[in-house]
């Protein structure tokens, strides 16, 4: 067999590391994005123009210190901030071309197929089974044997099923938290969603949930496009592929999470990992 020339071993290495960044270059998909986004409370402004755009199947953090306006923009992407007496907002959300708050949206469907995870567990005082197939039923579904697989599939993808599959007619609420926890994400699957959105997951849980929510949200980013804000710098540095910077209402930096943590641009980003204030 012929030996490789010098040569055409570069040539070959040349070709690879030219065929590297062509797939570095291709743009990536989005699951959503924000354009010119201002988020008011009454005539408190506490989004500040922000366009974001978060690609798909990829984890995006959002960090920043307390009342930055991280969960306000977390909880607009799904249209939670209806709820909030004279919120308001300006600016677009886009999701599938859609502007999710144009009156061609269905504020349903939105939170259908965004789906949203809270600081605290808060799953209905009902059954395990009953807090997975509420959605679908909900939704119209009638078929027991469907609904069955539905929650079968949500609590497997949520990493819980081993755990509850000889209980799933007991309450939800004897459940630990960190379990409570993994119920919610599962009864959020079962809806279907592309986009998760998770405010603070695991900060009201033991260390031992939340290295169970972190590997849970490695998993899930393969199906999933994943929006988490956090408050542990360390958490954003171990799961997310992307993280915007907030300080005041404003993105200061976004960009991938290793040269965020490595190499940050803007100063308060810099001092904010560095724990020097938030
Ligand atoms: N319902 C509300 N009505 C009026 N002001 C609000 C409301 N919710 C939040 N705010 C204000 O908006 C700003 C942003 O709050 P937000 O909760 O989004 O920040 P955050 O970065 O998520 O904070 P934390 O990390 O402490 O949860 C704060 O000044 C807060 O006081």
């Amino acid at each position: 067999m012929a030996t490789q020339t010098i040569r055409e071993k570069q040539s070959v290495h040349h070709h690879q590391v030219n065929r590297l960044a062509q797939l570095k270059a291709v743009p990536k998909e989005m699951a959503m994005e924000t354009e010119g986004l201002h988020v008011y409370y009454g005539d408190k402004e506490a989004i500040k123009n922000i366009s974001l755009s978060f690609p798909k199947n990829a984890v995006t953090a959002l960090i920043g210190p307390s009342g930055c306006g991280k969960s306000t923009y977390l909880r607009s992407l799904n249209r939670m901030n209806d709820e909030v007496e004279n919120c308001r907002i300006e600016g677009s959300i886009l999701y599938k071309g859609v502007d999710i708050n144009s009156p061609m949206a269905n504020v349903f469907e939105v939170r259908k197929q965004i789906g949203m995870v809270f600081q605290r567990p808060n799953p209905f005082a009902k059954s395990i089974y009953q807090n997975v197939a509420y959605g679908p039923t909900h939704h119209g579904l009638k078929n027991k044997k469907r609904i069955d697989e539905i929650v079968e599939d949500s609590l497997r993808k949520a990493a819980l099923w081993d755990e509850v599959k000889d209980k799933l007619h007991r309450s939800a609420l004897a459940l630990s938290g960190g379990q409570q926890q993994r119920l919610c994400i599962a009864r959020a699957l079962a809806m279907n969603p592309e986009v998760l959105l998770l405010d603070e997951p695991a900060s009201a849980l033991d260390p031992v949930s939340t290295g169970k929510i972190e590997e849970l949200i490695g998993e899930l980013k393969k199906d999933y496009t994943i929006i988490i804000v956090t408050h542990n710098m360390q958490q954003a540095a171990r799961i997310s592929d992307y993280t915007a910077f907030f300080y005041m209402g404003k993105v200061v930096e976004y960009g991938e999470t290793s040269q965020i943590f490595t190499n940050p641009q803007n100063e308060q980003t810099e001092n904010y990992i560095s724990g020097n204030f938030g």
